[in-house]
């Protein structure tokens, strides 16, 4: 095993194979143990807020605009102009880091491509290392794979790139300074803005990012401080990197003027991540005797309260000249059904054809086989434009009641109920062997829609409303006896693993503990 030089204070209990040590150079890595040092106290403290914030929620306080912010959402003020190479967003495509998905998703004919360390990445520590190196590669065009009889590079004309780090809950656990464990998302960024700011910027573009699962500004504060000094260390212009910020927290979604005030630098819009969004949203009022949503498969972005909170996003960007861009239909193309499949690729074009006419400057796609029919609906709308950011939706007025009209309630199923508890088992199990992105029953399944299904599982046995439509109850020894059946089914899908019988004893936890896990991929980090 190769070994690594640290700097002072610092050390690493991954293993270190071929190739890891071009990653976790010294001055790479000193600029990991630089940054921690620096914003670590701040993350801890601001992860402080969040639980005293979450304690108020779950005593009956509602969320609403800070008055003590109302100079911002009132001020005429804009954001810095976007650099040429994320002017034109219409069709982005996400996935892990994966080497052939990486190569697939540049060569999409997508105009972007947000490359991913969060929800659709299991944070093994093979996979946060490798995954630099593919991007270090790609970044070149050095990139290449021979795999199953198929050879892969890059073409010529490929999408701009967006680097998703982990969010501010996950720690990095291989990695310790001064005896403590650092974030994940501070290691993503730190690694990759030393490998490659600067050959970006050789190459026409720059290095961009987009921020996950934030639920304040003062989030969006440090992130804009570790930018600053990122900036200083490296000897880049300030205002060099970019961030598009998710608001995917129902926190958020009372502070996207700020959000974006505070990164107005550094900020190129925000994004419409739905489906932390509805997770948010659970998690946030659990114990709200008056909140319980339907089956997962009926809250769509047509459902009153996520309809209001895209159209604000949209409103909220476009005055301060910064790219809305859409979320992701979970929808993917179906192989051998054409009927099912044409299904499904109306259910994308219909979403895609929404944040469209609404005025979104683009949209996420889950799928290489997704591109073209996303990038058709744009251009029905767009035309030749690269965005339309110049359309302004002053139509729209959405108050905190808007944000906050839950609906809908019904139907609760048995069938509802088993399909989360069945792809909360299946999610699991891929995740603690690796793979954070799935398809499950012909949908996308990431860290993120999978929370929405055993939050609602936790939340439906607690809830009086948890009910089902032919009058039973959901409750806990209910679910207790359905997690061995669902257990066999998805067995019978992906064979024996012994982390599919793990995942349904820590679903089983999950599900039926007193207390609410805040993050799934919490306890499941422990245990990869
Ligand atoms: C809530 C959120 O955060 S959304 C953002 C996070 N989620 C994502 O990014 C979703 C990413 N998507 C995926 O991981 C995959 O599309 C899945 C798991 C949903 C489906 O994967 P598969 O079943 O392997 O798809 P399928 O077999 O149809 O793939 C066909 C080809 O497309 C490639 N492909 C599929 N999805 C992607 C992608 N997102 N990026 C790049 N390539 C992809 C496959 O690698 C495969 O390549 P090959 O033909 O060269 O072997
Ligand atoms: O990250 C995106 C989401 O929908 O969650
Ligand atoms: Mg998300």
């Amino acid at each position: 095993m190769t070994q690594l030089t640290l700097p002072a204070g610092m050390e690493i209990n991954g293993a270190i194979e071929a190739g890891y040590a071009e990653i976790l150079t010294p001055d790479a890595l000193a600029l990991v143990a630089k940054l921690s040092r620096a914003f670590e106290v701040h993350r801890q403290e601001l992860l402080a807020v969040r639980v005293e914030r979450a304690k108020r929620l779950d005593a009956g306080e509602r969320p609403d605009f800070l008055p003590e912010t109302a100079h911002i959402r009132n001020g005429d003020w804009k954001i810095a102009p976007i650099p040429a190479a994320l002017e034109c967003r219409r069709v982005e495509i996400t996935g892990p880091v994966e080497r052939k998905m990486v190569i697939n998703a540049f060569n999409s004919g997508a105009d972007s491509y947000m490359t991913d360390f969060e929800d659709s990445n299991s944070p093994v520590w093979d996979n946060q290392i490798t995954g630099q190196i593919n991007l270090r590669d790609a970044i070149r065009k050095t990139i290449s794979l021979e795999q199953n009889g198929k050879s892969y590079k890059l073409n010529d004309k490929v999408a701009t790139l967006v680097v998703r780090p982990r969010g501010w809950h996950l720690d990095e656990k291989h990695v310790l300074v001064d005896g403590k464990r650092i974030s994940g998302g501070i290691f993503d960024f730190a690694l990759f803005m030393f490998h490659n700011a600067k050959e970006q910027l050789a190459r026409g573009a720059g290095p961009y990012f987009y921020l996950p699962k934030m639920e304040s500004h003062l989030e969006a504060r440090l992130w804009n401080d570790i930018f600053v000094m990122t900036q200083n260390e490296l000897g880049l212009p300030q205002g060099t990197i970019k961030a598009t910020v998710l608001i995917e927290t129902i926190l958020a979604a009372f502070e996207m003027d700020e959000i974006l005030y505070e990164l107005r630098e550094h900020s190129s819009g925000l994004n419409a991540g739905r489906w932390d969004y509805i997770f948010s949203c659970i998690k946030k009022f659990k114990l709200d005797k008056d909140f319980c949503l339907a089956d997962r498969a009926k809250v769509t972005m047509t459902a009153p309260f996520m309809r209001s909170y895209a159209l604000l996003l949209l409103k909220t960007c476009h005055k301060r000249n910064a790219p809305a861009i859409g979320g992701m239909a979970a929808l993917i193309p179906i192989k051998n059904d054409p009927e099912k499949n044409d299904i499904a690729m109306g259910g994308v074009r219909t979403d895609k054809a929404r944040d469209a006419t609404d005025g979104y400057d683009g949209g996420w796609v889950a799928h290489p086989g997704l591109v073209e029919l996303a990038m058709t609906e744009f251009k029905k709308v767009l035309g030749d434009k690269p965005n339309q950011i110049s359309k302004q939706r002053e139509d729209v007025n959405v108050s905190a009641a808007d944000l906050l009209d839950f609906k809908p309630e019904a139907p609760i199923t048995e069938a509802g109920l088993r399909y989360n508890i069945n792809v909360g088992i299946h999610y699991l199990g891929a995740w603690l062997a690796g793979n954070g992105c799935v398809p499950i029953h012909n949908l996308m399944e990431d860290a993120a829609t999978a929370e929405i299904s055993r939050a609602q599982v936790w939340q439906w046995i607690r809830s009086t409303k948890g009910v089902l439509e032919d009058g039973r109850k959901v409750t806990a020894e209910m679910v207790v006896a359905m997690i061995p059946e669902e257990l066999l089914k998805v067995k019978a899908l992906v064979g024996e693993g012994a982390t599919y019988d793990r995942a349904a004893k820590i679903f089983e936890e999950m599900s039926t503990s007193a207390s609410f896990a805040e993050f799934l991929t919490l306890p499941l980090y422990e245990e990869i």
